[in-house]
């Protein structure tokens, strides 16, 4: 009698202690800043370089930290295990797009970028990589991608003798790129519309989802009339909806004139005229394709012809291996790919030293974990902090130093794909930075094929073809690796620069004069 009354005693007690516990934990959020009363965090959301300062918290208070705002967490994950182990290894509770009605209100609620798991994501997922994924990036690689960088570059001869800004040509040839790929539309000026337009919707989209709206805490502040001193956010809405109405109007009217013209290359739009459903569906993620890729694309391109003129020995070491796999008789295609290996780390090293989109799109939990001794609740937004991973002394070591001899590993040659890298584990050191810069997990990038075509090609090409340097800041003084600035914003560009773009030689200029895609 007296066994079972204590077993019965120990039963309960250890009962208890998994529910105290859980409701432990529960409370025990990630530290972070320690906020005000009843404002919490809301003034310690940082306004500008969000991963600089979240690399900050990540020293003070660990490489997993939290924040609260309108009642919401906020958890930073600044280490690449922790990215890995929630993204890759647990993706798919950690899907979400976090909801918000700033954003709704501003014309982004059809996007895939708000969507969250569920039949719409898988049909916009499946259309992205069945067209711009894998199997398909070759094939794109091969054809207008190409012949964008060659103009680019054609172009970037005749206008660089002085030094200029290079940004002008690569944000064409981005805009090309992107809007050949989405629907068929060519661009044929330097200040071509469709491009600004495009540029303007999209820089719209991570203003409307910064975690600072009191709307997105109280849904119900959107029925306020726009009018009200207090409704300021309405009249902002209104406003960035109108942009990116505008750039949809300006695209489907486009779209709505060549219905007769059969594209020189199958286009996102040409491939949804095949489809029977979901069009609207389609029409949207198309839209999204067109939009999110132009200023990353231009940004990657623009620290390449910056890094390029900073290091003339990484040039003349990457055009001996280009001369030597071309003889200098012909220009370098994607196929070569496999055999440039040194092209390949400077194209790494470039995703790497600065990053791109270091903080990348807010995740949501779908439901609450009990993760490393902390509990991340469900619905908390869950942001990446890949500036911290690509900046980690002892994963890159000697971090800010441009250097693409750390990736010179004969495993290493391209985007690497799932079976590739499954050995790999986050520790890795000097691991292949396009496992991070394009997202990780299920929400990873889906142009990260076309966009990592066009890096390598304009790599290659401009290597083969061209000498970059006499890199200078906008009031004509040298720049060097380390004066080298960054601007803030959702993607990180250098500031304005200029260098010069000159022929390597009367033959190599020949090389894309005589390029048959021309
Ligand atoms: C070097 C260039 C690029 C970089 C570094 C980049 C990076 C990223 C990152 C970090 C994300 C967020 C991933 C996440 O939430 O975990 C993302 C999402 C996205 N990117 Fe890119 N991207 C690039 C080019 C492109 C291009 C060319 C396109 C379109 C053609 C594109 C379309 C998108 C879209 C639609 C999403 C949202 C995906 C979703 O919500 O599921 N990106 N990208």
């Amino acid at each position: 009698m007296l066994l079972v009354a204590l077993s019965f005693t120990a039963v309960g007690f250890s009962s208890a202690m998994v529910v105290a516990t859980r409701m432990y934990l529960r409370h025990r959020l990630p530290p972070g800043p320690p906020g005000w009363p009843l404002i919490a965090n809301l003034f310690d959301v940082p306004r500008k370089y969000e991963w600089l300062a979240f690399a900050e918290w990540a020293k003070r208070y660990g490489d997993i930290t939290s924040l609260r705002v309108f009642g919401n967490t906020i958890v930073i994950l600044n280490a690449a295990r922790d990215i890995n182990e929630l993204f890759r290894r647990r993706g798919l509770l950690f899907a979400g797009r976090p909801h918000s009605v700033m954003s709704e209100l501003s014309g982004w609620e059809g996007s895939i970028g708000v969507t969250s798991p569920g039949d719409r994501l898988r049909i916009m997922k499946r259309f992205a990589t069945k067209h711009m994924g894998p199997l398909a990036h070759e094939r794109l690689a091969t054809s207008f991608v190409d012949e964008e960088v060659t103009s680019c570059l054609r172009r970037l001869l005749r206008s660089q003798q002085r030094p200029a800004d290079p940004r002008q040509q690569l944000r064409r040839m981005a805009g090309s790129i992107i809007l050949r790929n989405a629907y068929g539309y060519e661009v044929t000026s330097d200040d071509d519309a469709m491009i600004t337009l495009c540029e303007t919707a999209i820089g719209t989209f991570a203003k409307s989802r910064a975690p600072v709206w009191l709307v997105d805490a109280f849904p119900i502040l959107r029925y306020l009339p726009s009018w009200l001193p207090n409704a300021g956010f309405k009249r902002q809405a209104l406003e960035w909806r109108k942009t990116v109405e505008k750039a949809r109007r300006a695209v489907t009217e486009w779209a709505d004139t060549q219905t007769d013209r059969v594209p020189t290359y199958p286009s996102l739009l040409s491939a949804r005229s095949e489809e029977s459903q979901h069009l609207d569906i389609l029409d949207d993620v198309i839209f999204d394709l067109s939009t999110a890729g132009i200023e990353t694309v231009q940004a990657v391109a623009a620290t390449l012809f910056l890094v390029l003129a900073l290091h003339p020995d990484v040039q003349s070491r990457a055009q001996k291996e280009i001369d030597d796999v071309t003889n200098g008789k012909r220009l370098p295609q994607y196929e070569d790919r496999p055999r440039l290996k040194y092209v390949n780390a400077i194209v790494k090293e470039v995703y790497r030293w600065r990053g791109v989109a270091n903080i990348g799109i807010p995740h949501r939990a779908q439901e609450g974990i009990e993760y490393q001794g902390y509990y991340i609740p469900a619905n908390s937004i869950v942001i990446s902090n890949i500036w911290s991973v690509f900046q980690n002394p002892e994963k890159y070591p000697d971090p800010m130093r441009f250097d693409p001899d750390r990736y010179l590993d004969p495993s290493m040659g391209q985007l690497q794909d799932k079976a590739a890298t499954a050995s790999l584990s986050a520790d890795t050191v000097n691991e292949d930075p396009s496992r991070y810069v394009f997202g990780v997990g299920l929400r990873a990038c889906p142009g990260k094929y076309i966009a990592d075509a066009s890096v390598f090609l304009l790599a290659a090409q401009s290597l083969a073809t061209c000498t970059i340097g006499e890199a200078v800041d906008y009031d004509g003084k040298p720049l060097t690796p380390l004066t080298v600035q960054y601007l803030p914003g959702a993607v990180t560009q250098p500031a304005p620069f200029k260098c010069k773009v000159r022929p390597r030689s009367p033959e190599c200029e020949g090389l894309l004069v005589g390029h048959p895609s021309l």
